[in-house]
Formats: structure tokens, sequence, C-alpha cells
């Protein structure tokens, strides 16, 4: 998955992810009174209404870009209809030939890491048979529980051709006050970084590890440091746009080679039609806005990234 990731990237020339992260909040009035409709102000309801709204943002949008990155946590929270939502858009991603990021921040003591390993990104035997429950391409993991809350994933992962994108520096206000601890003088998020690219050793694809890194794109200093202490791990970099990272901040998330990083923004493309700079669109036609915001960052980032 990752030499398909690199391959993506290579041909849209765009280091980019959009997080399909949605909100009531976000979904235009438009289709919520159409999912209403239909099924009630249920969980139905809403379920219905947030898969036409990622339909429309992925309709917009997969010719630019080379993955998605949709946040369980949204869906979970409609419960089972949210979930079988979630399922229905990883699906409809892969349809469209786009690599799909489960975001599900996973990790816990080894025979469960297991479990939801094989939930996600490998195959549940029922009997004689065996099943792929989610079937995401990559999952993002919580290594606070050590190598062996991780290495189950790592062997999911062999087996299925997958990839994960494991925490080392958060992108949130508060992601010092334990990643930044310094331990035998040097921060903890070093440590981490230096463990993910050991991790990452264990399974290379052609250039780069199926073994990736999560660093915000708020850090930029860090940023650095971690690109150099990881020269073959893959950065996703949230924290673009509604966090408040920008292109120019992010050049030293890449190597040389323009490689080496994806940046995802998800509120600031699929509520694009929200800020006043997209307003003109007009929420019907916020999966054009969308759109528009893509490329406007795609622009951003190529052009940092000339100009460096
Ligand atoms: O793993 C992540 O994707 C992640 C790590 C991190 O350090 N910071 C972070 O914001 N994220 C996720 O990236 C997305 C950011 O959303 P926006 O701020 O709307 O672009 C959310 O899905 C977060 O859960």
């Amino acid at each position: 998955m990752i030499n398909k990731l690199i391959d993506k990237i290579q041909k849209t020339h765009a280091p980019i992810v959009v997080g399909l992260d949605p909100m009531m909040d976000y979904i235009p009035k438009q289709i919520q009174e159409k999912a209403f409709q239909e099924y009630g102000e249920t969980l139905e309801g809403a379920a219905e209404a947030i898969w036409q709204y990622n339909k429309g943002i992925v309709d917009a949008t997969y010719d630019l870009i080379p993955a998605v990155k949709p946040q369980i946590a949204m869906y979970e929270q409609f419960g089972i209809e949210g979930l079988k939502v979630y399922k229905k858009t990883l699906d409809y991603c892969q349809e469209k030939g786009l690599v799909v990021i489960g975001d599900i921040k996973r990790g816990d003591i080894g025979s469960t890491s297991a479990a939801y390993a094989v939930g996600h990104l490998g195959k549940v035997k029922v009997g004689s048979r065996s099943y792929a429950g989610f079937n995401e391409d990559f999952a993002t993991v919580n290594p606070y529980l050590g190598s062996d809350g991780v290495k189950p994933f790592i062997e999911v992962c062999k087996e299925e051709k997958k990839g994960l994108f494991i925490l080392v520096k958060t992108s949130n206000p508060s992601s010092g006050e334990f990643q930044d601890q310094l331990v035998n003088g040097r921060p903890l998020y070093e440590l981490v970084g230096e463990k993910v690219a050991q991790w990452g050793e264990e399974y290379m694809g052609e250039q780069y590890s199926y073994i990736g890194a999560v660093v915000g794109a708020t850090y930029p200093e860090m940023g650095k440091v971690l690109r150099k202490l990881m020269p073959k791990t893959f950065i996703l970099v949230p924290g673009y746009g509604a966090q408040g990272g920008k292109g120019a901040d992010l050049v030293h998330f890449f190597n040389e080679d323009g490689l080496g990083a994806i940046v995802n923004s998800s509120r600031g493309i699929i509520a694009a039609y929200k800020q006043e700079k997209y307003a003109s669109f007009g929420e019907e036609n916020y999966a054009d806005a969308s759109r528009q915001a893509a490329l406007d960052m795609i622009a951003d980032i190529n052009g940092a990234l000339q100009n460096r």
C-alpha cells in the first residue's frame, strides 16, 4: 500500500489527504432535510445525510487527490448506523481508486491490538471462511502501550500488504504535556520517532516503510528534527488549515526527493463553503467549494516545496 500511496501522490502531484470528518453542522440543509424526510430525525436519518454529504465531496475531489482519511469518531457518535456509513464511505473511496487511511487511533495490550488489527486491516475467521471487517488500507495507531501493543498491527500489515501511521508528535495544544517530556535528556517524541523508524525497518516498501508516523503541522521545528530521525518513514501531517498549519511551515516534513509526507485537512476542505473565502459557492454547491479548497491546498504546498 505504501507503494500505491506514493504512486498516487506522484500521479496527482498532490501530497494531500482529504479528511472525511463529517459533523451535522457542516451538512447543508437541503441534504439534511431530504434524509430526514426519508428516515426521520433519527440515527438512520443522520447516517443517510452523512453518506450523501461524503459522496458529494468524494465525487468532487477524487480525481485531484491520492487519499482520504475518514475519522471513525465522527461516525461512531451515531452508533451502529454511523459505523455502517463509515464502512460505506471506505468502500466507495476504494472503488474510486483512493487510498483509505482509517483514523482509528487504536492500541492496547497485544491480544486486544491483534483483534483491532484483524477488524480494521485484516480478516477475521468464521468457521472455514474469513472476512474483512472494515478493510482500510492504512490505520492510525497509538503507541502508548509500547512494542507489544504495536507489533500485532505490523504482523497483520505484513500479511495484508497494508500500512500504519503511528502517533509520534500530535498537533493539539496539549501534546507537549507528555510527548515533550525529557527522558535521558531527550524529548519523548524523539524516542518514539526512533522506535517507529526501527519498527519500520521490519517492513520496507520500495523507498519508504509501510510503517509511517503522525507528526502535527502545528509543530514545524519538531517536524524538521523528526524528518531527519526517520528518513524512510512516511509522515502523515494533520493540522493544516483549521488548526493553523500552512504550506510554508511544512517543507521540512518532506525529504529532498519531494516525498515523505502527506498533509491532511479535514474541516478546511469538507466545510470550505462555510469560510468567507469560499462563501460565494453557496451551501448548495458545498462540493465545488471543497474542490476549490483542495486545489488551493495543493497549490499552497507545491508552491512552498518549489521555493524551499
Ligand atoms: O491522527 C490524526 O490524523 C491526527 C493526529 C493529530 O496529531 N492531530 C489531528 O488533528 N489528527 C486528526 O486529523 C484531523 C484534523 O482535522 P482538521 O483540523 O479539521 O483538519 C482530525 O481527524 C484529527 O483527529
